[in-house]
C-alpha cells in the first residue's frame, strides 16, 4: 500500500526522532496489512476495479467538517469493488487535510449502506479473493477510524452487513428515527470481515456484540442508545420544520465536539485514539508527545492571554 510504504520510508529516513515520528511509530496509524502479510495492494485494487458502479463522494467544507457520502442508490448504496478503491482514495485525501476537524459519513438517497454489492460478492466468492477484499477493507476502515478527525456515521434508512460494519469505523453514530443497523452476516453464512466485529466489541462490549451478531438483531434508535451503539437520535419527521435537514442536524450534533482550532481538535482525537488502541504506558507517552504539539501553541497562548474563567 502506497501510504503504508511512504509512512515506513518516512520513519526509516528520519534521523531526528521527533514527537510526531515517535507518535506514528507508536500508533502504527494506517494499515493493518502490508506485503509482509502477503497483501498485494495493487493486485487487489485491480481486481476490485473490475466491479464498477456507484461512487464515494467527499465534500470538504470551510467549517472543517467534511461529508463522505456512500453513493450507489440503485443498489441501496451497496459497496461495489470500485467504491472500495474510491473509499481508500478519499481516506488518503482526508489524512492530508490539514484544516480538518470533523467528518460525517452518510449514505445517498435517505439510506445508509446495504453492505457489499452481492453481485461482486458472487463473482469473488472463493476464499482467497474474499480474504483479499477483507484485508483491503480492513486497511481502509482502520485508516478511516484513525483519521485525526472526530467522525460520526449518520444512519438513515438501513445499515446492513458491511454497512453496519462501516458505522463502527466512526467515533460516533447518530441514528435517524426509523433507521436500522443490522449485522445480517449470519443470515449470509458469514461473520463480519471488515473489522466490524472487533470494533463492535469495543463499542458495546462482548455480551452485546454476541447478541447482535448471533441474533442478527435489528437495532433501532432506541435499542442503539440503550446498548451504546448509537450516540444520538435525529428526528427525520422534523426535517424542514426548523431543525434543518438530517445532514444539518448531524453537523450541529458534531459541531459541539469540533468547535475550536483544528490543531487542538486533532490533538483531542489523537490522545483518545492512542488511549483506545495502545497499552497504557504507550498511550501515556503518546499523550505527552501530543501535549507537546499544543502546549505553548497559538490557541494555548491566546487562551492564557485572555485570562479565562471556566464558569
Ligand atoms: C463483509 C461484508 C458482508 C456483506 O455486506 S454481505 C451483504 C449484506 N447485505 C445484504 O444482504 C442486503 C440484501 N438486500 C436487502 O436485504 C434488501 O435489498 C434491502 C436492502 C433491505 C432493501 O429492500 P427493498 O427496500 O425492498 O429494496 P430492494 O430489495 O428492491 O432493493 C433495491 C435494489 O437494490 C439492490 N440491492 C440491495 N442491496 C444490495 C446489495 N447488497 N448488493 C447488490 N444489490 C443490492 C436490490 O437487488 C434491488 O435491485 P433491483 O431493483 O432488483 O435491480
Amino acid at each position: 500500500m502506497v501510504v503504508c510504504a511512504l509512512r515506513r520510508q518516512l520513519l526509516k529516513s528520519s534521523s531526528r526522532c521527533g514527537p510526531w515520528t515517535r507518535l506514528l511509530q507508536r500508533q502504527s496509524s494506517g494499515c493493518v496489512y502490508s506485503s509482509s502479510d502477503g497483501f498485494n495492494h495493487q493486485e487487489i485494487r485491480e481486481k476490485l476495479q473490475a466491479f464498477p458502479g456507484g461512487s464515494i463522494d467527499l465534500l470538504k467544507q470551510d467549517s472543517g467538517i467534511a461529508v463522505l457520502t456512500i453513493n450507489n442508490p440503485s443498489r441501496m448504496n451497496a459497496f461495489s469493488g470500485s467504491m472500495m478503491v474510491d473509499l481508500e482514495e478519499k481516506v488518503t485525501q482526508l489524512e492530508n487535510w490539514t484544516y480538518g476537524k470533523g467528518l460525517i459519513v452518510c449514505g445517498a438517497a435517505e439510506t445508509f449502506c446495504s453492505g457489499s454489492d452481492l453481485n461482486a460478492v458472487r463473482a469473488i466468492s472463493n476464499p482467497q479473493d474474499g480474504m483479499k477484499m477483507c484485508m483491503f477493507m480492513q486497511n481502509a476502515l482502520t485508516r478511516l477510524l484513525r483519521l485525526p478527525l472526530i467522525s460520526v456515521a449518520l444512519v438513515e434508512g438501513r445499515a446492513l452487513g458491511g454497512g453496519a460494519e462501516l458505522t463502527t469505523a466512526c467515533d460516533f453514530r447518530v441514528m435517524a428515527s426509523g433507521s436500522v443497523v443490522q449485522f445480517v452476516h449470519k443470515h449470509m453464512g458469514l461473520v463480519p470481515g471488515w473489522g466490524g466485529a472487533a470494533r463492535l466489541v469495543r463499542i458495546v462490549g462482548s455480551q452485546n456484540a454476541l447478541k447482535l451478531l448471533g441474533g442478527a438483531v435489528k437495532v433501532d434508535p432506541e435499542l442503539g442508545l440503550h446498548i451504546g451503539l448509537s450516540d444520538g437520535v435525529l428526528d427525520a419527521q422534523q426535517e424542514g420544520e426548523g431543525v434543518g435537514t438530517l445532514r444539518q442536524q448531524a453537523e450541529n450534533w458534531l459541531s459541539r465536539y469540533t468547535k475550536g482550532p483544528a490543531p487542538v481538535i486533532q490533538a483531542v482525537k489523537k490522545v483518545v485514539l492512542s488511549g483506545r488502541e495502545l497499552p497504557l504506558s504507550e498511550a501515556l507517552r503518546t499523550e505527552k508527545d501530543v501535549f507537546g504539539t499544543v502546549w505553548g501553541g497559538p490557541a494555548n497562548l491566546q487562551a492564557l492571554a485572555s485570562k479565562p474563567k471556566h464558569k
